[in-house]
């Protein structure tokens, strides 16, 4: 058994019950084993790769608050701080009722790697709670909020720790965050990212991480010799990350034939309107069904669907796990030329397999979605500076860190004999970086 596998099993073995977390650092290590095996010796002695695979810190609270009939409830809440090498945790917040300490690790593991690609000074980390935003008043997410910093706030800091939004937080949930972290630190900083345009937020870090998906999309096939220009392409989720995606793949001329929220999904032949999206998801926080209404021709349909909808280009921008064996053999039968992920670790060890045997040029999540991650260091940038930048400014240089990261793993694939595999070009590359600042920094 070669050291890669070793270290594989003792973080099966250590972190018990974990799949999404064994998933992602499985993933990882298949794809560096050219590089561990290089470096087998110097790895060992410093067991890097454990150190890697082990959280700095992980930390778990209680949230209690109160709803709106008077009853108290309790959450659990996560941050884990998973390696600060290459700079100060950065990595977003999720609430959803699925989130449990194993996927807050998948997470924030896949982040330091991801960040370590942006070219920009951030570490990895993730946090959030089994907290559902879903049906709750506008009093009860404050409360909720306010109860979660509360604990937290211990924890973070602009160079410490730096959070941001993740499914089910979005600009109401930051607001709601900084505000009680300004109040209990009394102290006006760049905490978090994804803040407000009043109180410090980036422009463009809205439409970041679908706009910086498109961008690598277009780069990674006009490496390819492919034209991403008059195309056609299947998109799940309808939250942050799939309607900018949306937005910017209209822009550069694709048709988007589908999107889905975690009921159903909605085929529109004539292209999904982003107007009546936003309308819909960011105003009136409703559900799909009611996209009919603005679009006569279109249908819905209960369930998932998205991937059996022919299309040229597929860009899961949902969650973990929503591209399956199945779903990549449809695909592949549908003459689908690039998956490009928005999402993290939307598609299964089994369909990446698949995808990538049968020619499809598969772009990972952590270089196909860094942009958002990129624009949050240039928010932290531009609070350091206190300064901000134009929309303009902030949009050239995501679509710059964007285009550097496709060439960035394309060479990195290319150095290891992988030519093509830009799954394994991302780990790579994200790798070397932070396993050099490990390292340089002694046994910490
Ligand atoms: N917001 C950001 O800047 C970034 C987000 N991501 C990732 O992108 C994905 C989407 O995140 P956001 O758009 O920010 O979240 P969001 O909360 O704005 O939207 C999530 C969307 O996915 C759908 N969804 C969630 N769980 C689902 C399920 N089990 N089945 C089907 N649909 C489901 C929701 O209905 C919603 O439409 C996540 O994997 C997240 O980790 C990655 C990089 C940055
Ligand atoms: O903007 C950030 O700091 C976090 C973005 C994020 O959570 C991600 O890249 O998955």
């Amino acid at each position: 058994m070669g050291y890669v596998d070793e270290v594989y099993e003792k973080v099966v073995a250590k972190n018990p019950a974990q799949p999404e977390f064994h998933q992602a650092v499985k993933e990882f290590l298949e794809t560096i084993r050219p590089v561990a095996e290089r470096n087998e010796e110097l790895y060992r002695k410093n067991a890097l790769l454990e150190r890697l695979c082990e959280p700095e810190r992980q930390i778990r609270f209680r949230v209690p608050w109160v709803d709106d009939n008077g009853q108290v409830q309790v959450n659990a809440g996560y941050r884990v701080q998973f390696n600060s090498a290459i700079g100060p945790y950065k990595g977003g917040l999720r609430f959803h009722p699925s989130v449990n300490i194993g996927i807050i690790k998948f997470l924030g593991f896949e982040q330091i790697f991801k960040n370590s690609l942006t070219g920009l000074p951030i570490g990895g980390g993730k946090g959030g709670s089994d907290f559902d935003p879903k049906g709750k008043s506008d009093r009860e997410v404050m409360a909720f909020c306010q109860s979660f910093m509360t604990e937290l706030y211990r924890h973070i800091g602009a160079d410490t720790d730096v959070p941001a939004g993740d499914i089910g937080v979005g600009g109401r949930e930051i607001g709601f965050l900084f505000g009680q972290y300004k109040r209990i630190r009394d102290s006006y900083e760049g905490v978090l990212t994804g803040k407000g345009l009043s109180y410090g937020g980036s422009l463009a870090r809205t439409e970041a991480t679908g706009y910086g998906l498109l961008y690598f999309t277009q780069e990674l096939l006009k490496i390819n010799n492919i034209d991403i220009s008059g195309k056609t392409a299947v998109v799940s989720g309808a939250g942050n990350v799939a309607i900018y995606a949306i937005q910017k793949a209209q822009q550069l001329g694709v048709k988007v034939l589908t999107c889905s929220d975690s009921t159903g999904w909605v085929y529109d032949p004539d292209g999904i309107d982003v107007a009546a999206l936003q309308e819909i998801k960011e105003v009136n926080r409703a559900r799909l069904t009611e996209y009919k209404k603005y679009r006569p021709n279109s249908e819905y349909h209960e369930g998932r669907g998205v991937w059996a909808v022919k299309a040229d280009i597929a860009l899961p921008c949902a969650t973990q796990n929503e591209l399956n064996l199945e779903d990549a053999k449809t695909l592949v039968a549908n003459g689908t030329i690039a998956v490009c992920e928005g999402a993290n670790m939307p598609t299964t060890l089994e369909a990446t397999d698949y995808l990538k045997q049968h020619g499809v040029i598969f772009g990972p999540a952590k270089a196909a979605n860094a942009g958002g991650v990129a624009t949050s260091a240039l928010e932290m940038s531009q609070n350091s500076e206190r300064l901000s930048w134009t929309f303009e400014e902030v949009d050239a240089k995501l679509k710059q860190i964007m285009i550097n990261i496709v060439h960035n793993i394309d060479s990195a694939a290319k150095e290891y004999g992988k030519d093509g595999d830009y799954a394994a070009g991302a780990n790579i590359a994200g790798f070397k970086k932070v396993e050099q600042a490990m390292l340089a920094q002694g046994i910490v």
